[in-house]
């Protein structure tokens, strides 16, 4: 428990980071019961950074996911996006809110698909039903701007109209992308987007990514309790345990000199 207690160490920040975040979470704290999934955990990441999010299980790493998606409300802390129109703590908006904002500027995939798609719906219909959200009503429009978006997650055309459940794993994950993607949110969200998939796969889906990233230089959150994952995708990285971050800096930085720890355990064991 020595150091639990600490002030996570923030390291330099990037020193190109001029420009001011895209998300500030401030002292975000969620019990469930007697379980404190996140104590005073506060983030920020800014325009096109792609910040990582690693620990053990329970660490809370993906309640901070949720609360980044507005899934759930937290016990306290504040949350800002720097977007225009928007303004004051996003915890405070109502639900239909809170539903349009998710549908513009927040796209997330989860690590079960189940959660991210209507399984017995096809995959452009899937990718389709968040521009309805969003107000799209032109069908040619609907199902153009679907195409796109699964084109762009490198998902194979010709099986657009199948539907998820007859699709791989690796392929739904595409689906599930394409939808967070469709309509070029300013905040992706990625919760464990390769766990579970073949190595081959995983590479695959990660490449993807990473192409959309630089293509795009779309803002990304993502979590993982792979290191190797964390590496390859990430500028900077957030390490959670217990419910609080415990450590953070560039990925090199953490990487090659983890000061906490628990950090050390973590990359050590992964060496
Ligand atoms: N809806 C819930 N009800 C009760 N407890 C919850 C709920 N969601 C999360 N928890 C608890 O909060 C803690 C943090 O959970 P969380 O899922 O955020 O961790 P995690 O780091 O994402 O773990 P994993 O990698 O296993 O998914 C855990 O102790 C978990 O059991």
């Amino acid at each position: 428990m020595i150091g639990e207690n600490l002030a996570a160490r923030r390291l330099n920040a990037p020193q190109l980071m001029t420009t001011p975040p895209l998300l500030t979470m401030t002292d975000v704290s969620k019990r469930f019961g007697s379980v404190v999934a996140l104590q005073d955990v506060s983030a920020t990441v800014y325009p096109g950074e792609v910040l990582g999010i690693v620990g053990e299980s329970g660490s809370g790493k993906s309640t901070l996911l949720r609360m980044m998606n507005l899934e759930d409300t937290p016990d306290s802390g504040d949350y800002r996006l720097a977007l225009p129109e928007l303004d004051g703590n996003l915890f405070d908006l109502d639900r239909f809110a809170r539903r349009m904002l998710c549908a513009r500027q927040i796209g997330i995939v989860y690590q079960n698909p189940h959660l991210g798609l209507l399984m017995g719906h096809t995959s452009s219909g899937n990718v389709a039903e968040r521009l309805l959200i969003a107000g799209e009503r032109s069908f040619a429009e609907l199902r153009s701007k679907a195409r796109e978006a699964l084109d762009a997650s490198e998902f194979p055309l010709e099986r657009m109209d199948a539907r998820p459940i007859e699709l791989s794993g690796g392929m739904q994950q595409r689906v599930q992308l394409a939808k967070a993607i469709a309509l070029e949110p300013a905040l992706l969200l990625l919760d464990e987007p390769t766990t579970g998939l073949d190595v081959s796969v995983q590479a695959l889906v990660l490449d993807t990514l990473k192409r959309l990233q630089r293509d795009r230089a779309i803002t990304m959150v993502i979590v993982s309790h792979d290191l190797g994952v964390i590496r390859t995708m990430a500028d900077r990285v957030m390490v959670m345990r217990r419910g609080r971050v415990v450590e953070e800096g560039l990925v090199d930085q953490i990487f090659q000199d983890p000061q906490h720890a628990y950090t050390q355990q973590l990359v050590h064991a992964k060496l």
